[in-house]
């Protein structure tokens, strides 16, 4: 588990982030997101015990990550951009890990290489970004660590390639219980890969929600009247996050328990009712859209 309590950094008179406090279970996926600055970037590196916050503490499993070389042993962080000593090929960097991580796994790195089609001997430097990308993912989920950070660690993956390193981590999170922090200015990204995500603007924490709460909490409906029902007598029951008429149809945002929006809704007798699922992209415009939040950049890409 990952505990981070009332965190700040400060680089000169900027305030990076800002009391920012959050918790990841383990064996589950957080997506941190955020716009260029939000201060994404400078808490991975708090979490990972690169920077040292200026007040307020995180823990791994309950022990500190700054300045514990036990801690790091299992947890590992693949920054934005990941870092090779200078003229390695994947074989050194191979080499130095298994000898720093205890659980290097041997097998599954020659595995992971050869499925990937890397060639081990070449220098990292001289390989693709996608590529050194790659070599960055195939290292460390050699090392077998509790615990990832990764910092927008999709950037410049093909998709069949991202979605196949999506796969390997989550059955590592499925079947030995992998614990990660993940950042991304893209949400559509996110949407099929986190369990939780948070919103991060100018350093805090914005708005943090469990996914599968979420979706099952926000309905999108469809109805057609012969009459459309008055307004105010309809929406009086319902928590209605966003309300529109055109003609004889009724376009609806609810929140709430879906049976029980149903059995509301179906007083008013409604020629036709669709009940459909909600993007999360959907649902972050309806309820961070009210509170006159530019979330846009963070969807949009
Ligand atoms: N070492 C540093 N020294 C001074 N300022 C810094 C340093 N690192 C980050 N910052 C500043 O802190 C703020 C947050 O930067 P950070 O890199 O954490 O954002 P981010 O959310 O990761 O952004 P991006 O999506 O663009 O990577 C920015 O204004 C940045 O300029």
């Amino acid at each position: 588990m990952i505990l981070a309590e009332t965190v700040n950094k400060q680089f000169d008179d900027l305030q990076a982030v800002r009391n920012l406090s959050l918790t990841v279970r383990k064996g589950s996926i957080y997506g941190l997101l955020g716009s260029n600055g939000a201060g994404k970037s400078t808490f991975l590196k708090i979490v990972a015990g690169v920077y040292k916050p200026d007040n307020g503490e995180v823990t791994i499993n309950g022990m500190p990550v700054y300045e514990s070389p036990d801690t790091k042993q299992t947890v590992l962080f693949i920054s934005d951009y990941p870092y090779f000593f200078n003229l390695a090929s994947l074989n050194d960097m191979a080499k130095f890990y298994s000898g720093v991580y205890e659980r290097w796994n041997e097998k599954r790195y020659n595995q992971l290489a050869k499925h990937f089609r890397m060639n081990p001997k070449k220098r990292l430097n001289r390989l693709s970004k996608g590529m050194q990308r790659q070599a960055a993912f195939i290292l460390t989920l050699s090392a077998m660590p509790d615990v990832m950070i990764l910092d927008e660690p999709f950037d410049g993956l093909d998709p069949v390639i991202r979605q196949q390193m999506k796969n390997l981590i989550m059955q590592d999170v499925a079947d030995r219980g992998l614990t990660l922090i993940v950042s991304s200015h893209n949400l559509r990204e996110m949407e099929d890969f986190c369990d939780y995500v948070g919103i991060l603007h100018e350093g805090s924490l914005l708005f943090e929600r469990d996914i599968d709460e979420l979706r099952s909490d926000v309905h999108k409906l469809q109805l057609a009247f012969k009459s459309v029902p008055d307004k105010d007598q309809f929406v009086k029951d319902l928590d209605v996050i966003h309300y529109e008429v055109k003609g004889s149809m009724m376009f609806l945002i609810v929140r709430g328990e879906k049976d029980d929006i149903l059995s509301k809704v179906k007083k008013f007798q409604p020629a036709v009712v669709d009940l459909l699922p909600l993007t999360l992209e959907e649902i972050f415009i309806y309820e961070l859209g009210g509170a006159g939040y530019e979330i846009n950049n963070i969807i949009v890409e």
